[in-house]
């Protein structure tokens, strides 16, 4: 059976010992666009070593995307990768990610949910290092064709938006190439680079990585509402509702919903507003 959710919630946490420095960090804000302009300060922060930040959501890729892959693979979970989609991701992170780091990351499968046609599969994972807990993060992984096993439905964690005009709207183009950089942080599913493979998986030509997506809306956000600051973050979830193609340019709608919580919704810009990022919060100071 390819999803066993028995075998897959009763098995023991994956541990591995991962490592980053500024590289890393650096070549993963490239990988969201960042840089553009090259000598503008506020992109400085992303890209040169001296004055480097790390956006929260690079706890998406540290040890390179160790936690997600060795994930597919867990006892229990023997499901073919065109049946992939990234269904939805949050993280949690408990202080300021450090530019050089060394962690420990345990990962689990949390929960198997029974969609009908789908499964959707929550793999849990936590890294600390010597001074304590770092990030938590769920990524929920949305597999076709492999519901029906007769498992729970589990939450539909649905957020209504807010009823008025958005505090602020951001736009933000994807390069043609931006895959093929962002994929050098570790997520070398070839749905994201090679056409035969995309094709197989069912759409026309490679899309873009959820998580891409996700740290590109997160950096706008940070941009245009929290003064380029990601100590201020605290916590990030989105549902990923539809496919973005390279090329293409996301709108960024944006609302303060108070308590420190700001709401997005994100659609494809040049293809009448189709929905790309539902059911989306950043949590900060
Ligand atoms: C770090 C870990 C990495 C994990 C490995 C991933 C590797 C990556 O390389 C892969 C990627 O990056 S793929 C790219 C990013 N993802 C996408 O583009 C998916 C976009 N979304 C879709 O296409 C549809 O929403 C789709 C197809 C997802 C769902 O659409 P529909 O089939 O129309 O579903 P619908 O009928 O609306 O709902 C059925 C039930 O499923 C739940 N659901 C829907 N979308 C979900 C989603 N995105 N995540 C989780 N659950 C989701 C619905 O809630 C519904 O259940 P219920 O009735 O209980 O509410």
């Amino acid at each position: 059976m390819p999803i066993d959710a028995r075998a897959a919630l009763a098995a023991a946490p994956r541990r591995a010992e991962i490592a980053w420095n500024h590289k890393d960090v650096q070549l993963y804000h490239l990988g969201l666009g960042a840089g553009v302009p090259a000598t503008d300060p506020d992109e400085l922060r992303y890209t040169l070593e001296s004055r480097l930040q790390v956006l929260p959501s690079f706890a998406t890729v540290a040890g390179a995307g160790t936690a997600a892959f060795g994930g597919m693979g867990a006892d229990g979970i023997d499901v073919d990768l065109a049946a992939v989609l990234h269904g939805g991701q949050s993280v949690r992170v408990h202080r300021p990610i450090p530019v050089t780091g060394r962690a420990v990351q345990t990962s689990k499968v949390a929960a198997v949910y029974d969609k009908g046609k789908a499964a959707v599969i929550v793999l849990r994972t936590e890294a600390h290092d010597d001074e304590g807990p770092l990030w938590t993060n769920d990524a929920q992984i949305f597999v076709r064709g492999e519901g029906g096993f007769g498992g729970e439905r589990g939450p539909s964690g649905r957020l209504a938006l807010p009823d008025r005009a958005p505090d602020r709207t951001a736009e933000r183009p994807i390069r043609e190439d931006q895959a093929l950089l962002y994929r050098l942080s570790g997520d070398w599913n070839p749905l994201h680079a090679d056409p035969a493979f995309a094709k197989l998986a069912g759409f026309d030509r490679p899309i873009l990585h959820g998580l891409c997506t996700y740290g590109m809306v997160l950096k706008a956000v940070t941009d245009t509402l929290l003064d380029g600051d990601v100590s201020r973050i605290a916590a990030y979830r989105t549902r990923f509702a539809g496919v973005v193609f390279p090329g293409e340019t996301l709108r960024i709608r944006m609302w303060r919903v108070g308590d420190g919580r700001v709401q997005v919704a994100v659609t494809a810009a040049g293809r009448d507003d189709a929905p790309v990022l539902a059911d989306t919060l950043v949590e900060h100071s």
